[in-house]
């Protein structure tokens, strides 16, 4: 049952470190070579191609001489800086034997936590996939350190998905697919072949990075698929050394595990919330609050108990329950200062605490999105 991928327009294509290097042997020319192939294949058949690339770290390992996966970060960052230089000129001279333009785009989480940033991102991207251009994505090794990273390039895959507003994700990794259990450790583990992305049964079946040059692992593909099909864009895990397997795919014939994005599609700011990975506060909600906000209500300052960090109007933070699950985020419309001046307050009564009043909710249900 792959038909939805025979009628995605759209399709954001990502492929693992372990996959582009060979196992740190250094860059596959020949299954890059191979992927540019079934990209142009693809585009001639008008579909978008967006390509998430990782490899940048072990590509600069390799050709630094490293043996080992450096633990320190200016190491990883330096390793990253050389890699990407040979990510882009491979794929540079891949695509153009097949008459592709590339262009590279290197993000971080700031870029897109950001919404001016992010919507600058998507302009790009949009306005590069009318060129013809396939853009080739990675994340932006050399000026994150590990607080603030994506980490794994699943997670960016199903954030680009999100921001270009794809019809499918298609992860490339070393495995045919999604099994029952890690293949590598469990000589009894079958291929999972279609399944719901979300279904929170997966998450313990996938475990993590295979090799020492994958960062993530089936965890973080099952959990990018989850996030991209809350822009309804459906996943597929597969193996990047298939024989034509995007092209079949994009025929809607079954090669590897199909995820499929069954739940509404959140709106696209809704999406930017949902996909912050990082945020400025904590909101703690008490029982009624949490009540309020389930019969999809907005927040009111009443309703919350305390609150965490230093934000200012405008930031995007967590609402927990009691238990400290997070049920909700939003944007905030006053400051942590103001914020812990109002709380347990009537809205009525804001003025009078602060001295003026921005709106009587502490977060609108426009600007908030339910996570459980
Ligand atoms: N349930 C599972 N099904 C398949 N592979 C799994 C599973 N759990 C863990 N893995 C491991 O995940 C690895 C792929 O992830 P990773 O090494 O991060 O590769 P990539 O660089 O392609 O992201 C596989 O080689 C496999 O050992
Ligand atoms: N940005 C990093 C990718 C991180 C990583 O290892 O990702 P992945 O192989 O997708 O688990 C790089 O290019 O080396």
């Amino acid at each position: 049952m792959s038909q939805p991928l025979a009628d995605a327009r759209r399709l954001v294509v990502k492929v693992g470190s372990a996959l582009v290097t060979n196992n740190g042997a250094g860059l596959d020319l020949k299954a890059i070579g191979e992927w540019a192939r079934q990209i142009a294949t693809l585009r001639a058949i008008g579909r978008d191609v967006v390509l998430v690339s990782s490899g940048a770290i072990a590509c600069g390992m390799q050709r630094l001489g490293w043996t080992r996966r450096p633990s320190g970060v200016h190491e990883l960052q330096a390793a990253a800086a050389v890699g990407q230089m040979g990510l882009a000129q491979v794929y540079e001279s891949a695509f153009v034997a097949h008459g592709l333009q590339t262009a590279q785009v290197l993000l971080t989480h700031e870029d897109l936590a950001d919404r001016k940033r992010y919507l600058n991102a998507r302009s790009t991207l949009t306005t590069l996939l009318g060129l013809g251009v396939v853009p080739i994505i990675n994340e932006n090794d050399t000026v994150v350190t590990d607080e603030i990273k994506f980490g794994d390039n699943d997670t960016l895959g199903a954030l680009v998905a999100n921001l270009v507003e794809a019809d499918a994700l298609i992860i490339l990794t070393d495995q045919r697919g999604l099994y029952t259990a890690d293949p590598r450790k469990d000589p009894d583990a079958t291929l999972i072949e279609t399944t719901r992305a979300g279904d929170p049964v997966l998450e313990s079946m996938a475990g993590g990075a295979g090799t020492q040059y994958g960062k993530g692992g089936m965890i973080t593909k099952v959990l990018a698929a989850k996030r991209a099909a809350r822009s309804g864009a459906h996943t597929v895990i597969a193996s990047g050394r298939e024989a034509d397997v995007l092209p079949r795919l994009a025929r809607g014939d079954g090669v590897g595990t199909l995820l499929i994005a069954d739940t509404q599609p959140l709106t696209a700011r809704k999406q930017w919330l949902a996909d912050h990975l990082q945020l400025a506060g904590t909101l703690h909600l008490d029982a009624g609050a949490v009540d309020a906000l389930h019969s999809g209500r907005s927040l009111l300052p009443v309703g919350v108990c305390d609150i965490e960090g230093d934000f200012e109007r405008g930031a995007v933070v967590a609402c927990v329950t009691p238990e400290r699950r997070e049920i909700a985020r939003g944007l905030v419309n006053y400051s942590s200062g103001e914020a812990r001046r109002i709380a347990r307050h009537a809205s009525q009564d804001i003025a009078a605490v602060l001295g003026y009043e921005h709106e009587p909710e502490l977060i609108h249900r426009d600007n908030l999105i339910l996570l459980e």
